[in-house]
């Protein structure tokens, strides 16, 4: 009783504090002893309300500092780490592989050892993958860049590595085993899910760069058929004024969850190019580059929309034609993948070394003389290579000693593109300063993860107490206040209105549609006859409606009588009103098609929808048909 008071005087209605509204009864209470002022119960609640707004506010502000923290931390890391990161992934043994005594390479957590010839050579990366490494461990050291990606940078991930040592096993993967794409498609999702301080869309893109022409992987195709002749089959590339790199004409579809964002990707990896090689057996034949524009729309405050893109690409394996014994189509696309991937290495280590000048565009090879060729794969890339991207490069290597010219060139690539000599050392005081700083700002990172955590629950409490008080006032006072006592008294016009509605609405209907609707859609002679049964039925109803009016009560079929001016028949008309409406709503709904949208919508880049051909709407447009002309 005592709490009841206190909450009921105004005086105490300003210092409520919105934590209070736990106490505060979910159901109008019972005052017995206080005489309440309902003008004054309403503006404690209201002000309570408000004061739950602005907390809310106030923690989201709070929220979004901590992931600014978050973000700062995460791209020092990065770039203490650099923006070129380099890994190496060695395979293991395959069953049909020799296996001798001692085996050439040896691997530590940053470091590879090579004997060949009797000597021994070692190189230095970011991270090594032993051969029982999993794909789960692979992907732990592969996240944090996804995070980057979500963060505004645009990513690029690339396998790279002779044929056959498991570039699209890092990639993809097997069903039991998934790889860095299906998981980092599942991981975009659950990121974007936990940050309430921005939200996120995706789109997909895929294309394979295949003897220097580009193939778009997810074009609309007949039959399923691997390719179409020329449709989508050589797109030129475009920089746009700001500078960004577009695929004319290259499919775009809109991911809205795992699951679809999993069925484009199953789509598109379905009609890369492979063949039978010596050493693969389904040798990728060109380099397969999956592309999703991540979309971030910051809320209230910084209400602007970024695009970053992330790359993961599978490169085409650089092969020795002798070894793998490829001949006429096959030796070609292993040299137009050879040629790519020189491109590719003189790019990251210009840009590895900050040259001024980056040869996106063009690599030089030796035949009889020198050429120049355009390297579609470094153009495509030009905009996520450069400045403010982050690379992840993921060397492959086989642990087999027939294999060992191969590794030591996949090696020497890793070392250019880490620039790193692998002889100089870095001083060993600088490491450890690295490694402490690092160490410190994942603290900051793994704090700033926690305090959002909190605040996050901090938010859903206070949601909830909003949303009860909200319950609250609006069944103590939104209902009289709108239909308040005067409204509530019918008058015989109203209802009138009520019942003369659908005869005015069906002839506007009938005006509007007989205007509008090709001549295929007019009335036939039975839905003619149909119209003139229910017209009957109709006036019918009406006219029992209309003399149960004069007599001022309604006979409602369980037999209750009420009166007019009974404060719930207007409620139950408009309710009625309002089912039948719905009912309507309803009635259009499960009539829709199944058909799911985003999967028959492909937005190319000028922004237009495609629709592909699916029976599916051409049911739709029958029973379209059908219910129209049962209209009229
Ligand atoms: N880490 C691994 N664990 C188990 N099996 C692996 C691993 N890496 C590769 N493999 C197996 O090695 C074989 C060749 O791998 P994959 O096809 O991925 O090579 P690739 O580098 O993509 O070749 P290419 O360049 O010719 O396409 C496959 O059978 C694959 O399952």
């Amino acid at each position: 009783m005592v709490e009841e008071q206190i909450l009921m005087r105004p005086e105490n209605a300003a210092n409520l504090s919105p934590d209070s509204v736990a106490e505060f009864p979910v159901s109008p209470p019972v005052y017995t002893d206080v005489v309440v002022v309902p003008e004054q119960e309403k503006d404690v609640l209201q002000n309570l309300i408000s004061n739950l707004e602005s907390e809310i506010k106030q923690l989201r502000i709070k929220q979004r500092t901590w992931d600014e923290k978050r973000r700062g931390a995460l791209r020092r890391i990065l770039d203490i780490k650099g923006s070129i990161r380099v890994f190496c992934r060695i395979r293991p043994f395959l069953l049909a592989e020799k296996r001798r005594g001692s085996e050439p390479v040896s691997a530590g957590s940053e470091r590879i050892w090579m004997k060949f010839g009797g000597r021994k050579k070692d190189f230095e990366f970011d991270k090594v993958f032993c051969q029982e490494a999993s794909q789960g461990y692979v992907f732990v050291e592969v996240e944090p860049i996804l995070r980057s990606a979500m963060d505004g940078h645009n990513v690029c991930v690339f396998a790279y590595g002779q044929t056959g040592t498991g570039k699209t096993f890092t990639m993809d993967g097997s069903n039991e085993q998934p790889g860095i794409i299906p998981r980092a498609l599942e991981e975009l999702f659950r990121q974007a899910s936990v940050d309430n301080s921005s939200s996120f869309t995706f789109s997909m893109s895929m294309l394979e760069v295949y003897m220097g022409n580009l193939r778009d992987l997810l074009a609309p195709r007949l039959c399923n058929k691997a390719y179409e002749p020329m449709s989508k089959c050589n797109l030129n590339i475009q920089t746009d004024p700001k500078g960004f790199i577009e695929v004319e004409g290259l499919s775009e579809v809109p991911i809205s969850d795992y699951a679809k964002a999993r069925w484009w990707y199953n789509k598109g990896r379905r009609f890369r190019s492979t063949s039978w090689t010596n050493v693969n057996e389904a040798s990728s034949r060109s380099h397969c580059l999956t592309r999703i524009n991540i979309f971030r729309h910051g809320d209230g405050l910084e209400a602007r929309r970024e695009v970053s893109r992330l790359w993961m690409v599978d490169l085409g394996g650089s092969e020795r034609l002798l070894k793998t014994g490829a001949k006429g189509l096959t030796m070609d696309e292993g040299r137009a993948i050879n040629l790519s991937l020189s491109a590719l290495a003189d790019v990251i280590a210009a840009l590895k070394r900050k040259r001024c000048h980056v040869p996106y565009r063009q690599v030089f090879c030796w035949c009889y003389y020198f050429v120049c060729r355009n390297s579609k794969l470094t153009q495509i890339l030009k905009d996520s290579l450069g400045d403010g991207s982050k690379v992840l490069m993921l060397v492959h290597i086989s642990p087999s000693e027939e294999d060992i010219c191969e590794t030591i060139c996949s090696l020497n690539f890793a070392k250019r593109a880490r620039a790193v000599e692998s002889c100089k050392e870095v001083p060993m005081e600088l490491k450890k300063q690295k490694e402490k700083n690092i160490m410190e700002l994942e603290e900051d990172i793994r704090e700033a993860i926690e305090q959002r955590q909190n605040l996050g629950d901090q938010i859903q409490k206070v949601e909830f107490r909003l949303t009860e008080s909200r319950k609250l006032f609006s069944t103590t006072y939104s209902l009289p206040e709108n239909d308040s006592m005067e409204t509530f008294t019918t008058s015989k016009d109203d209802v009138k209105e009520v019942i003369e509605t659908p005869k005015a609405s069906k002839k506007t209907i009938q005006r509007n549609f007989s205007s509008s609707v090709p001549r295929f859609m007019n009335p036939t002679i039975a839905s003619r006859q149909r119209q003139s049964v229910s017209e009957r039925e109709i006036s019918a109803r009406s006219k029992i409606l209309r003399s149960a009016v004069t007599r001022n009560s309604i006979q409602f079929p369980c037999s209750q009588s009420l009166s007019h001016s009974d404060l719930r028949i207007k409620a139950m008309l408009r309710s009625s009103n309002a089912k039948s409406q719905y009912a309507k709503t309803n009635t259009v709904l499960a009539e829709k098609p199944k058909c799911n949208e985003s999967e028959q919508k492909i937005i190319n880049p000028q922004g237009k929808m495609i629709t592909s051909s699916d029976p599916n709407l051409r049911v739709t447009l029958c029973r379209h048909r059908r219910r129209m002309s049962d209209l009229v």
